[in-house]
């Protein structure tokens, strides 16, 4: 029987501020037989794009990203927040559903010319995985996709990525 991957979405109205309507992965990491499934619906998506190396932004996209590195067998780099990062990275700010931020990259973590995937749980206004393509981009990289859990479409984040293959496991 095919998995029903929304039954392990949790919602929560009201957090982490009033009118936000949070999707929580959570029930899907705590089941290993769908994190699996879930994990390897990215890993088909990203074989079909011969993907070489994976960046996901803080925290998520790293719970997304990393199991899908380890199966492909190839490397993973963490998009960061302020003062997590040491050495030398490039920085790109955004503003997303509830607040504003900046991400950074390590100048190293992406060769000229690699075929990179980028990984998040959740797509609301986009201004998180803009901001991480866009810093794959000033390194070189060539993002032959994107992937999500969940894509919340009234927030109409695939406009901001229209130009990107796209790939997200559930809509609300
Ligand atoms: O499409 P956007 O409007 O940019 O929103 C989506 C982003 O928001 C959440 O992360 P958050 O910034 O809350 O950080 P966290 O993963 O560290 O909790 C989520 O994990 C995505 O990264
Ligand atoms: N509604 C939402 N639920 C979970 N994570 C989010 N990140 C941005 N918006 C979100």
């Amino acid at each position: 029987m095919p998995i029903d991957f929304s039954k392990y979405i949790a919602s929560y109205p009201d957090f982490p501020e009033p009118g936000i309507l949070f999707r929580d992965i959570s029930p899907m990491l705590e089941n290993g037989e769908v994190y699996r499934a879930a994990t390897d619906k990215i890993v088909d998506f990203a074989k079909a794009r011969n993907v070489q190396m994976i960046v996901g932004p803080e925290a998520r996209g790293f719970i997304v990203g990393c199991p899908v590195a380890y199966k492909l067998g190839v490397g993973f780099s963490p998009a960061r927040k302020k003062n997590k990062l040491p050495g030398e990275t490039i920085e790109e700010s955004y503003g997303l559903e509830y607040g504003k931020s900046s991400l950074y990259l390590r100048t190293n973590a992406v060769k000229p010319g690699q075929r990179v995937l980028v990984t998040d749980d959740l797509l609301a206004t986009g201004g998180t995985i803009d901001a991480t393509i866009r810093l794959v981009e000033k390194l070189g990289g060539i993002v032959v996709g994107t992937a999500f859990l969940i894509e919340l479409s009234d927030l109409k984040g695939r406009d901001k990525i229209k130009d990107y293959d796209f790939f997200s496991l559930l809509k609300y």
